[in-house]
């Protein structure tokens, strides 16, 4: 029974969590921030007065030794609290749909509430230089531009990615690490992931890895977009350009969302006009 009732005070103790997070400035280029303007103090007093841990009063005046014993295991529980708290969101959806728009809202939201926060986009995508996130509608962040997700923990100092409570990632389609750094970053390390990404490719195909982390998620968003030709809910994405590559970077120039029968229509009239192309190069080639 004791053993019992010690365990629910733990759990009750760890799964409160006060600690003011270091505040890493907003400027930083390591796009890596908080709203929260209080400097990290480790601040027993807070966590005294808290019922739900039980501990000693300060009013003891504990031998130093033993408070910071005290805070070594408020510290340890800190940690376990955050290792609990891991959480993954995808968004996904054709081109144009919003994914970077929702991802970058829900990133701000968590700063607003003080989290430290980062985002990463693949650095294959070089349309708008590498140091931001831009979306299709000029909505600016800045951002961390990796080739692999692995470098992300490489790259920052290990306080900084201990420090740090939400990592979103854009473009996720382009990162073969997607899975593994998911659940280590969500399943040990206690962060929230929101990712956003394309399902498919042009071909409606599963594009990269991002299907692979449904199973990992605790939320899945399919988001759509308009279609350009009638209007009606866009769940694809149509080339429109002879490309046959599965990457290609590009925006409205290359890319149009569509409808389903749009999409259908759209790949015969692209197959037809490339047929018809390469019948000219080989007619050109035999004259
Ligand atoms: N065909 C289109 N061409 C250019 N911009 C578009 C088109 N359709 C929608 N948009 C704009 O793109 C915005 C979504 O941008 P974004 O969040 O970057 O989408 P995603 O990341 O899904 O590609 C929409 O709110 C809309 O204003
Ligand atoms: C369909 C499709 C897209 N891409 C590229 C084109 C863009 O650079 C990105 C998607 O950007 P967005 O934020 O979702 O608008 O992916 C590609 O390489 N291959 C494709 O089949």
């Amino acid at each position: 029974m004791l053993a019992i009732s010690r365990m629910k005070a733990l759990i009750s103790a760890t799964t409160f969590s006060t600690y003011s997070v270091p505040h890493i400035s907003k400027t930083t280029p390591l796009a890596l921030s908080s709203l929260a303007s209080k400097s990290f103090s480790f601040n027993p007093p807070t966590l005294f007065q808290n019922p739900n841990l039980l501990l000693p009063k300060p009013n003891l005046f504990l031998p130093k030794t033993c408070i910071s014993s005290v805070q070594n295991r408020c510290m340890q529980m800190e940690t376990a609290s955050r290792q609990r708290s891991g959480e993954i969101h995808v968004i996904v959806g054709p081109m144009f749909a919003g994914k970077t728009t929702t991802l970058l809202r829900k990133v701000q939201s968590e700063r607003g509430d003080g989290r430290n926060v980062a985002i990463i986009k693949s650095s294959k995508d070089t349309r708008y230089g590498l140091d931001s996130i831009v979306t299709h509608d000029g909505v600016k962040m800045p951002c961390w531009a990796l080739t692999h997700l692995s470098a992300f923990k490489q790259k920052l100092s290990h306080d900084a990615y201990d420090q740090l409570d939400v990592i979103g990632i854009d473009e996720a389609q382009f990162f073969d690490d997607l899975y593994d750094f998911c659940s280590e970053a969500a399943d040990h390390d206690g962060k929230k992931v929101i990712v956003a990404g394309l399902d498919g490719d042009y071909l409606r195909r599963s594009f990269g890895s991002v299907l692979d982390i449904i199973p990992l998620a605790d939320s899945v968003t399919k988001l759509t977009s308009r279609c350009e030709l009638c209007g009606n809910r866009a769940f694809f994405t149509l080339r429109k350009t002879e490309e046959m590559q599965t990457e290609l970077i590009g925006g409205a120039e290359v890319y149009m969302p569509v409808c389903r029968q749009h999409y259908v229509g759209g790949q015969v009239a692209i197959e037809a006009a490339r047929v018809v192309l390469e019948s000219r190069v080989q007619c050109g080639s035999y004259a």
